[in-house]
């Protein structure tokens, strides 16, 4: 699967959403979402709760297809691939669009087992000890855990733990790492090393990250996708974009009432 991504005001565009529809079962929990998400930045996804935020964050990276009832209509591009065309390995997708949850979730295994555990079913042949050290590195995680790689990731905090979730993903070489509200079980100082983590992570991967802090989106966001809910004609809460720019200009001088409302705190 090469990568030859089409172009947005000059910036590469990695992932591209054309007309998505998401369904699960009957209810229709996303409508018509155009988007293309730019390379080597970090664009956030705002909105209130139901809108759909995590639901379209789950689609580029296929893992709704664990959810029974889940359906996708429309186009999701990857580069030059339709993420949903039948030839497409879901499990080769997931490993090159990696994912952090909101919850960190070590596995019970040494912090080095944590990483080398998923590089190593991936068929790495390099030099282990490396590729650990380095992924702890660009997690901000390696000077807190060097001498003690041998003792369970469970054994760590909170926010330590999101890090090794986060070099962990790191570690299989993604191109995209995608995060669901990454610190919202977090306290304020870990939050802010995630926060500056993503800054440096940018500079080689693709970022997008769904938050409910707003703050968080302007602090670290250069584009942000603002979505909202409406009920739709069966009388479900559908949700849908409402305005997506670059984030000083949806936080500044947003072009949408609902955006302004949200924005200002009057909903959500
Ligand atoms: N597995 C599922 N099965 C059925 N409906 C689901 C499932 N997951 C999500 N939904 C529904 O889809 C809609 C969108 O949910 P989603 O979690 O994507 O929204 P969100 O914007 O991320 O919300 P929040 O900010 O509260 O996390 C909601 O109405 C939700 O109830």
């Amino acid at each position: 699967m090469a990568i030859n991504a089409s172009t947005m005001n000059g910036t590469q565009v990695v992932l591209r959403t054309e007309d998505l529809n998401i369904y699960y079962g009957n209810f229709l929990a996303v409508q018509n979402i155009w988007l293309d998400i730019p390379k080597n930045q970090v664009t956030a996804f705002i909105g209130p709760s139901g809108c759909g935020k995590s639901t379209l964050l789950r689609c580029y990276n296929r893992l709704n297809d664990l959810i029974e009832t889940f359906r996708a209509e429309g186009k999701v591009f990857f580069g030059d691939h339709n993420l949903y065309a039948p030839h497409i390995d879901p499990v080769e997708v997931r490993r090159r669009i990696g994912m952090v949850f909101q919850r960190p979730y070590p596995f019970p295994k040494s912090i080095k087992e944590n990483i080398a555990f998923g590089v190593r079913i991936n068929g790495y042949k390099g030099n282990m000890d490396e590729l650990v050290e380095r992924s702890l590195r660009q997690a901000a995680l390696w000077d807190e855990v060097k001498d003690k790689l041998n003792q369970s990731g469970l054994s760590l905090s909170g926010g330590q733990q999101q890090r090794l979730c986060i070099a962990r993903a790191i570690a299989v070489q993604p191109e995209v790492i995608l995060m669901d509200e990454p610190c919202s079980a977090l306290d304020p100082i870990s939050t802010l090393r995630v926060e500056e983590m993503i800054h440096e992570l940018k500079e080689q991967y693709t970022i997008v990250i769904v938050t409910h802090n707003m703050q968080q989106a302007a602090r670290v966001a250069d584009k942000t996708a603002f979505f909202n809910v409406k009920t739709s004609e069966k009388g479900g809460r559908t949700g849908y974009l409402v305005e997506y720019a670059p984030t000083e200009l949806i936080f500044n001088n947003p072009q949408q009432e609902d955006t302004k409302a949200y924005i200002s705190g009057r909903f959500g």
